[in-house]
């Protein structure tokens, strides 16, 4: 797959404040890309280098092959959806659509038959037929988030950039919206990049997910990959769904405040050594249970649990204060019910746990 963007050695600073520090990536075209980073890390910050709102202090961005570093933003045929939409209150779901068309500064399309057919088809496009006479404080979240979506599109961009597009909906209709964003964008081809703080979003939505954290591309992967192979413990951390304990490699195992710990394989190099297990890996045995050879098996006092509807989340204090998650998918077993304040034995295999030393 051709990339559509490359980005090489781009740096940005506010002051003092390295707000991307040299960012290297190359984005493949055709594709759905999520952006997935702590607050803070420069997810916002790239998004405006990469559209040309903030001219960056080094490095280069290609788009389409063609050098765009010092290219006005109307000039770089990137479209931008905001947050809070941004639409113009006084005009209508139609004329919001067209707006973009008619008033564009590159190619601005006169004719009206032209707009007329281009903001039918969009419209037809993300799903709003029947509500191209409304005023946009007459409809929904959702359709605010197409309308927004429409009059980027419209304009027929080589790629479009989202800042937390879904971050104004409530939880429901984000879920919703996260299969019709995909759908969409298949529909029009292009790559849509798209910046979210939560873990379960981008790894739902992206064909690649780009995790930044301090500034920095952290990793480049599929979902699969970022979630089964994070790449630092930095990476594990925000995804939420490991268990994280620092320490130092030793003989036989990963040393912890829990004990050493056994692992299979090689470490991974990492500047913060750590030992991570995924919480859906973890099984509950009474304390005191056996273990085999393939295993490592910790002690810990349940605290809590959490139905979250598909599974149930359990809290454990260890015996040095930390909280340690163990998360059981309903498909796979029936929901347990543990003790308060009770001892349980936390079990995994020795595979499953990844370590960066
Ligand atoms: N205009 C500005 N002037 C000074 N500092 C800024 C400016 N914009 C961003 N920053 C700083 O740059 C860093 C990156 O900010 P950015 O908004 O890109 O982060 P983010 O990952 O999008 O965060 P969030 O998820 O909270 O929106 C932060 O430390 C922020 O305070």
């Amino acid at each position: 797959m051709s990339a559509v963007l490359q980005l090489s050695n781009v740096v940005k600073t506010y002051g003092d404040l390295r707000a991307l520090d040299g960012i290297d990536l190359s984005l493949p075209d055709d594709s759905y890309v999520s952006l997935l980073g702590p607050s803070g890390s420069g997810k916002t910050t790239l998004l405006r280098v990469i559209a040309g709102f903030e001219p960056p202090e080094g490095g280069t961005i290609r788009f389409s092959g063609k050098d765009v570093t010092n290219t006005p933003p109307h000039e770089r045929n990137i479209g931008f959806v905001f947050q809070n939409f941004a639409l113009f209150p006084h005009l209508s779901v139609y004329d919001n659509i067209a707006f973009g068309l008619v008033n564009r500064a590159v190619d601005p399309v006169t004719d009206p038959k032209l707009v007329d057919r281009k903001v039918r088809d969009m419209i037809s496009l993300v799903g709003l037929t029947g509500l191209e006479g409304r005023a946009t404080t007459q409809i929904s979240g959702g359709q605010k988030q197409r309308v927004a979506l429409a009059r980027t599109l419209v304009t027929e961009p080589q790629m479009v950039l989202l800042d937390e597009p879904l971050g104004a909906l409530d939880a429901n209709l984000r879920a919703r919206m996260r299969s019709e964003l995909r759908m969409i964008r298949e529909r029009c081809g292009v790559t849509f990049l798209h910046v979210t703080g939560s873990e379960t979003e981008a790894l739902a939505m992206g064909d690649t997910v780009l995790v930044l954290d301090r500034a920095r591309i952290a990793q480049q992967g599929d979902s699969d990959t970022i979630y089964n192979r994070p790449c630092s413990p930095a990476v594990a951390r925000f995804l939420n769904c490991y268990n994280l304990f620092s320490g130092k490699m030793a003989d036989g195992g990963f040393a912890t405040a829990q004990g050493l710990l056994g692992f299979q394989g090689q470490p991974q190099r990492a500047a913060d050594p750590a030992y991570a297990i995924r919480y859906d890996r973890v099984d509950i045995r009474p304390a005191g249970a056996a273990v085999t050879g393939d295993e490592v098996q910790i002690e810990g006092t349940f605290i809590a649990s959490e139905y979250t509807g598909s599974a149930v989340n359990a809290f454990f204090s260890l015996d040095d204060g930390k909280v340690f998650e163990v998360e059981a998918h309903l498909s796979h077993r029936a929901p347990e019910n543990h003790e308060p304040h009770r001892r349980y034995a936390l079990a995994w295999k020795r595979e499953d746990a990844l370590v960066f030393a």
